[in-house]
Order: structure tokens, then sequence, then C-alpha cells
């Protein structure tokens, strides 16, 4: 890691010619640094101030009129002193001051160094560094909403909120096992504990399942166009995507590689991808495709079945089927525009030429449920770091419940509710050498 007592300098701005651009200072040196540069003396100067003057080049040359936007520790964004140059926004003009700025003894930021500081100076949490990056790269309302909320004060909350149930629940069994005789605190018995693990789990659970939608949300569902070939896959994609994407010819095999495409269901999106029909083939090409096909099936998270409605299935339809039993899929019988030959319960009929195809859409709306979650107060993650945490913690809370009820003593499954409240801290960024008795013994005021 590069030195934190570095004074680092960053274009805040994207490098494009445009009408003011903003360079971000910060570190401990920046006032005494700009103060070499520019036209007035900032030495004094107090924190939350604007001042206009010019930044020169310490031999008399003027480089532009610029105004500053003055902070002064720990009363910045980094906590930190900080200025913002706010310069004529030339390239030229901004990478001249950068230049300057960086001869003075001012260091490049690295990526994230200016929120990596806010968060090593305690301004913000680690969720709420995390949520900062999700704002800025968020493609939809659902996932901007999400990250405001995160970056307020929600997501932390409900990780205090989780931290604050498990540590109850540590502390009772602590307390009765060190403090049999302290009888301000119920008994923890068994069944109490399993009851108080389950409902714990309960509420894990349900912040997964919503987490689950927000991640779709976030990201789309991975779709697949799988059938045997000529039953017309890229037909079907280049309907849904309104244009002429993926080659259509009534030649067997005519797609070779995935093809991909990405449609906007309003809720969600869809990551579409036709594939190469499978079959039976002695073509070399052809077969790696078609492997390339079967890996795509295993990894969607929704597969569209074509079948070719105006004839009867094969066997290599029904080996489909099979391949695909346990996946989430949606049949989609083509064609229909040729005359329906083929009666199958739970199938969607269209016409992929027609571009007749508005009922397998809702067929997929129905299959993606992402309406029932109100994104202002519902149990939420959407950082991929923090869910994979909630997992290892799901493991260690069932773990808990399954050797209760299987008669493991308390006192051995806390074990379990402990490794948990660890990964609790460990989303939060928190030294995991957080003294866990200190936590109880303020909690329960066992000193008094
Ligand atoms: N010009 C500018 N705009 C910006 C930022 C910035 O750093 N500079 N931000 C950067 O991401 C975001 C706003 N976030 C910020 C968060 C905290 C502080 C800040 O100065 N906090 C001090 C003082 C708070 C107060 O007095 O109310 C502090 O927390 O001590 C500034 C911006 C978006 N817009
Ligand atoms: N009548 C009719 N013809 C269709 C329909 N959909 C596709 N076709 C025709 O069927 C033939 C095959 O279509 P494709 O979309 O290339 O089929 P595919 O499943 O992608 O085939 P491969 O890439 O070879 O696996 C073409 O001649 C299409 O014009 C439809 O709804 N009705
Ligand atoms: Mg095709």
């Amino acid at each position: 890691m590069k030195y934190i007592n570095d004074t680092i300098v960053a274009s805040a701005s994207a490098l494009v010619n445009q009408s003011i651009s903003i360079i971000r200072i910060s570190g401990s040196d920046t006032y005494s640094l700009v103060d070499k540069v520019f036209s007035k003396d900032i030495k004094q100067q107090k924190g939350y101030t604007l001042i206009n003057g010019y930044i020169h080049d310490g031999k008399g040359n003027k480089i532009d009129e610029v105004v500053l936007a003055c902070y002064k520790a720990p009363k910045s964004f980094t906590g930190e002193d900080s200025i913002e140059i706010n310069c004529h926004g030339g390239i030229l003009v901004t990478q001249k001051i950068i230049k300057l700025l960086l001869n003075l003894g001012m260091r490049m930021a690295e990526r994230g160094e200016f929120s990596k500081r806010a968060y090593l100076n305690n301004k913000i949490n680690l969720v709420q560094a995390e949520a900062i990056n999700d704002l800025i790269f968020a493609e939809n309302d659902a996932t901007l909403k999400t990250a405001i909320n995160s970056l307020g004060s929600f997501t932390t909350n409900l990780i205090n909120n989780l931290s604050d149930d498990l540590l109850a629940l540590i502390a009772q069994v602590n307390v009765n096992i060190d403090y049999p005789e302290y009888n301000d605190i119920e008994a923890v018995t068994d069944e109490s504990m399993t009851t108080a693990v389950d409902q714990f789990l309960t509420k894990i659970k349900t912040i997964k399942e919503h987490s689950e939608i927000t991640q779709i949300i976030k990201n789309g569902v991975e779709t697949a166009i799988i059938g045997k070939p000529n039953v017309g896959k890229s037909s079907l994609l280049n309907a849904l995507l309104k244009e002429d994407k993926a080659i259509v010819s009534e030649i067997q095999g005519t797609t070779r590689d995935l093809v991909e495409g990405k449609i906007n269901l309003g809720d969600f999106s869809l990551n579409l991808i036709d594939t190469a029909g499978i079959r039976e083939t002695e073509d070399q090409i052809e077969k790696i495709g078609i492997a390339k096909s079967k890996a795509i099936i295993a990894k969607a998270q929704l597969i569209i079945l074509v079948v070719d409605g105006s004839k009867e299935l094969t066997k290599e339809d029904y080996d489909l089927l099979k391949l695909i039993a346990d996946k989430n899929y949606i049949i989609a019988v083509n064609k229909t525009d040729l005359g329906l030959k083929l009666q199958m319960e739970g199938t969607i009929k269209i016409s992929a030429l027609k571009q007749d195809i508005n009922n397998l859409i809702q067929a997929i709306k129905n299959k993606v449920v992402t309406t029932k979650i109100d994104f202002n107060n519902e149990l939420l993650l959407t950082n991929t770091r923090q869910l994979a945490y909630l997992d290892e913690i799901e493991s260690n809370i069932s773990q808990a419940s399954e050797e209760l009820k299987n008669g493991v003593s308390v006192d051995l499954v806390v074990v379990y509710l402990q490794k948990a409240w660890n990964l609790l801290l460990s989303i939060q960024g928190k030294d995991n050498q957080i003294n866990l008795i200190d936590e109880i013994f303020k909690r329960f005021c066992l000193g008094k």
C-alpha cells in the first residue's frame, strides 16, 4: 500500500473538454502545497469556504482562473485537509495543473483512494464505501435506490440489528454459564434457544430471498434459448431483441457460436443467449458449438426450450426435456402460423417469424417475480461481497439450529453463533478482534 500520509491528487471529473473540471486533493500538505501555486494566501483559509484566484506555475505564468473549495480536517469527505480546484475544463488545463501539483510533491491517487481514506478515518464504514461504488455504477432505478439507502444508515442498521440479535443470544448463554447466580438474566433453556436461533435463521433467509431478487434486477437474468436445429431459436432471439442480430436460415446447424443480447422488460432485464441447435453430428465445428450450448444450459437461470409446433416432437426434443428437467424453464412452441400439430400442456405458443411473442414475454415476467419488494424498507443487501458473508452466516446458524435439535448442549452450540457474529463484523470491515466479552459486559452492566 502507498503511504497514507501522502497528499494525493486526481481529476474527479472525466478528462474530456468540458466547461469546468474538478481536481481533488487530500492530505496534510494540501494547503502548504497549493499555496505555492495559488495567487492568494490560503495558509489560514477556513474550512467550508470558496475562494477565487489564479493558479500559476511558480515562475510568474498564469495557468488558469479557478475556484477552490476548501475543507479542513476533520470536516471533509476524507476526514483530512482537502481542496477541490474547480478549473476550466480543458484537457490541457486540467493536466497542466495536475502535473504542477505532482511536481510539488503530491502523488497521483489510486483508484478509490479518497473513499479508502474516508473509511480509514471513520468517515464512512465499509458498507457505505461499497454503496458509493454501487451508486456510481447503478444502471437502473431499483439498484440506485438500494445503493443510496445503503450509503445512508439503512444497511448499516440492518447489520447492526442482526449483530444485536446475535449478541443478545450469545450474552445470555455466556452469562448463564459464567454467572449462574446472576438472577437478573433469564435462564436459557434448550427450547428457548432453539426458538430464538430459528427466528434468527428465518430473518437471514428473508434477507437472502429479497437480495436474490435485487441481484436479478442489478445483473439481469441469464436466459438461454435452446432447442434442436431449425426450430427457430435465432428467429426468436431476433424477435425479442427487435433486430436482426443472429443469422437465420432453413439450413440445420446455422448457429455455431453463442449469440448474445440484452432486453429490458421493465422491472428487470434478460441477458439472452442464442445457442447452437443440439443434435448428434459429425461436424467438428458444430460439435464445439453444441458443447457450448450444453455448458450454457448448466449455468443459465432461465431456459427457453423452443420446439417446432408444426411437427410432432422427436427424440431430440425429448432428450432436451430430460436435460433441463430440474432447471427453471419455459417451453415455447414455435411456428404456430403453420398450423399446430403439437398438443402439450403448459406450453407457450408463439410465432417468431410473425413476431407473435407477447404471451412468451408475459410468461417470462410471471416466472421472474420482482415486484413484491419495497426497496425503501425491506430486509435486503445488494452487494456481492456482503451476500457471500451472509451465506456463511446462514450455514453457521443452520448448523446451530440442527445441533440444538439433536440435543447438543447450548454452551457448545454457541460457538456457531460467535462465528456468525464475527462474520457480521467482517461485513462491516470491523476488526475481528473486537472483544466479545467487552461487548457483552457493556450490554448487561454486570459491573454495577
Ligand atoms: N464537490 C464535491 N461534491 C461531492 C462530493 C465531494 O467530495 N465533493 N462527494 C464525495 O463523495 C459526494 C458528497 N459527499 C460528501 C460527504 C461528506 C462531505 C463532508 O465534507 N463531510 C464533513 C462535513 C459534514 C458537515 O459539516 O455537514 C464531515 O463528514 O465531517 C462532503 C461530501 C458527492 N458530491
Ligand atoms: N413459419 C415459420 N417459420 C419460422 C418461424 N420461426 C423460424 N422459422 C423458420 O425456420 C427456419 C430456422 O430458423 P432459425 O431461427 O435459423 O432456427 P434455429 O433454431 O436458430 O436453427 P439452428 O441455428 O440451425 O439451430 C428459418 O427458415 C426460419 O425462417 C415461425 O415462427 N414460423
Ligand atoms: Mg440459430
